[in-house]
């Protein structure tokens, strides 16, 4: 790799230029051999390590992001070893990765349509295990404003077949202000709006049943605290 820091020179291939700027998509990120010990390391983590939402579960890894700092646990090697990967692809700038949150979904689970907000670098890396998900993106309510109500249709701008195995990047814009959602349902009908399906070997009409996705969204949060300056020592 010439330059660790430059995204651009080994991921603009992935550029899904359909998009707003910037979306990376890279099918087979990792083996599957990698997909099945990612998920047993996650489906090892004892029960109380998982925190149950409406309409998904989650695991936090590295620290509880807040606007004073985040207070940073180390993470476990099995996780080091993707947010070191990532973070050589110049993901974040030159910096590392230290956040991961795990989400698990079932089929008819999603997550509501958002941003991911300014605790973090504005870039967030997802892994997909064991199921694809459909990632809905939408314009952000006061680029809309007009005397018309906005509804989410009308807020829709395009859609992503996210594969397992694959590695999703957002940033700028697709991250700042574009918001972004995981439909509750059991299957998707693929349909025009989904921009990547060249590079996915899907195509337009195809149905795709989901099966229980885990994902790894990987982020650094630049914000840190150290555990010895809140305990008072120096
Ligand atoms: O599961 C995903 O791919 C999306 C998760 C997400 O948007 C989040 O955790 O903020
Ligand atoms: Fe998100």
């Amino acid at each position: 790799m010439a330059n660790p820091c430059n995204i651009a020179t080994d991921l603009e291939k992935f550029i899904v230029k359909e998009a707003p700027p910037t979306i990376y998509y890279i099918p087979n990120f990792i083996t599957e051999t990698e997909e099945e010990y990612l998920l047993q390391q996650v489906y090892r983590a004892p029960k109380p390590k998982w925190t149950q939402l409406s309409g998904r579960r989650l695991q936090n890894w590295g620290g509880l992001p807040n606007p004073k700092g985040m207070l940073t646990e180390k993470l476990p090697d099995w996780l080091l070893k993707y947010t070191e990967k990532i973070s050589a692809l110049g993901a974040f700038a030159g910096k590392a990765a230290n956040h991961v949150l795990v989400n698990e979904y079932k089929p008819g689970e999603g997550i509501m349509p958002h941003v991911d907000g300014p605790l973090y670098h504005p870039t967030v890396t997802t892994i997909s295990l064991g199921s694809h998900t459909v990632l809905d993106f939408y314009k952000p309510v006061c680029e809309t404003q007009s005397e018309v109500p906005q509804t989410e249709k009308s807020r829709y701008i395009l859609s992503l077949l996210v594969q397992r195995k694959s590695l999703l990047i957002l940033q700028d814009d697709m991250y700042k202000c574009y918001l972004h959602g995981i439909q509750g349902v059991s299957e998707d009908i693929l349909s025009e709006h989904v921009v990547n399906l060249s590079s996915t070997g899907a195509h337009v009409g195809n149905t795709l049943p989901r099966s229980t996705r885990v994902s790894l969204t990987i982020r650094h949060v630049p914000k840190v605290v150290r555990a010895n300056l809140l305990l008072g020592k120096k």
